[in-house]
């Protein structure tokens, strides 16, 4: 694996192109501000509401998706993945200029066939490998997030180049970028988001959480062992790895941690994540995405986890009987 650092991204591919960035949300605020900072001319497109607001209040020049499309070079595309679709056919399809690059942060519309772009373009992506905020904060302070480069077409030959440049301009290279293709970013990144990061660890703290409380402990002892020591003990992990947590911590933690940890992820955990794994892989949980915006979002949408539960078993049997109508390529 060949990781890619400032000196390996030549900016100079870049200059004099202009940078169309739609979207100016968590990622699209943050990668059209270090890309200006670092000296590219970007616009920003966007539909009028609160986004457009903001990025004019932040000093670009704001257009329909249309319009920035059509004076663009290069089109990064940050909208919500479910979006990205419609607005690629309506929007960006019919103005992308001849031999323009698109360039995505996240490979779902491409690897799963939403989004099929003509074969003169060149197709890239740079996905920071971090929320939207920290790419801005961690650039204005000297420092970059790392990242994932990819090519899914390369009609001008140039395509890792540019790449590697834009990843330079949001400061990505400067913490290290390493090459992956949209399939293997597309599936590690759904994973991770579910089993791991965001479904795995919300569930492990509500769990300890209510298992706490429901002993009668009080909730704010319980919210500072499960939910505020957790930021500080993946710190370590973010700084040293496993073992510099495990040398951080008290022998007392440690032991506890050998004893008790494989009984809370047991095999069975293990069993169901490599289902969670081969769901992405096999597009069910994008088929079930893409329904859940087509019939308005019950689950998303649900006003609380009963709800959510009440929803998944409601629908879930609906979308299901819809799935084999959705294409997805996997
Ligand atoms: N969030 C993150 O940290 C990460 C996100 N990514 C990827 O980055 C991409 C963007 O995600 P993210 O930044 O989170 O998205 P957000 O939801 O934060 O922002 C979406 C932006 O798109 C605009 N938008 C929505 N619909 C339309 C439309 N129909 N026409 C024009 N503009 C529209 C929104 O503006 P409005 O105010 O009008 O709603 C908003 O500015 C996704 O592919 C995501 O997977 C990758 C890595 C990390
Ligand atoms: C921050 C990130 O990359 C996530 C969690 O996958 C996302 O927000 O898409």
């Amino acid at each position: 694996m060949k990781m890619y650092y400032d000196q390996d991204a030549n900016l100079e591919v870049l200059q004099g192109k202009t940078i169309a960035v739609i979207g100016y949300g968590s990622q699209g605020h943050a990668q059209a501000q270090n890309l200006r900072d670092s000296g590219f001319h970007v616009v920003i497109g966007l539909r009028k509401g609160k986004s457009w607001t903001q990025a004019e209040k932040d000093g670009f020049e704001v257009y329909t998706v249309s319009d920035a499309v059509a004076l663009a070079d290069l089109v990064q595309i940050l909208l919500p993945d479910e979006r990205q679709a419609f607005v690629y056919k309506e929007e960006v399809e019919p103005n992308l200029k001849p031999g323009a690059t698109l360039v995505f942060s996240h490979g779902f519309n491409i690897h799963y066939g939403q989004i099929v772009p003509s074969s003169e373009h060149d197709v890239i992506m740079v996905a920071p490998k971090s929320p939207g905020h920290l790419v801005r904060r961690t650039y204005e302070q000297g420092a970059g997030v790392p990242g994932l480069l990819a090519v899914y077409q390369d009609a001008s030959g140039q395509a890792k180049e540019v790449a590697l440049a834009y990843a330079k301009g949001i400061g990505c290279t400067r913490a290290g970028v390493i090459e992956t293709t949209f399939k293997e970013e597309t599936e590690t990144d759904l994973f991770g988001e579910q089993a791991v990061l965001c479904g795995g660890v919300t569930e492990l703290v509500k769990a300890g959480f209510d298992t706490l409380t429901d002993a009668g402990y009080q909730p704010e002892i319980a919210y500072f062992e499960c939910l505020h020591e957790l930021k500080l003990i993946v710190d370590l992990m973010y700084e040293g790895g496993l073992s510099y947590m495990r040398y951080s911590i008290s022998d007392t933690a440690q032991y506890g941690d050998f004893m008790t940890g494989k009984r809370i992820i047991t095999e069975e955990t293990r069993k169901e994540m490599k289902k969670v794994l081969s769901e992405i892989q096999n597009g069910e949980f994008a088929k079930s995405w893409i329904l859940e915006n087509q019939v308005g979002r019950p689950v998303f949408n649900a006003i609380n986890r009963k709800e959510q539960e009440h929803m998944i078993e409601q629908v879930g049997t609906k979308l299901r009987e819809m799935m084999p109508f959705v294409k997805v390529k996997k």
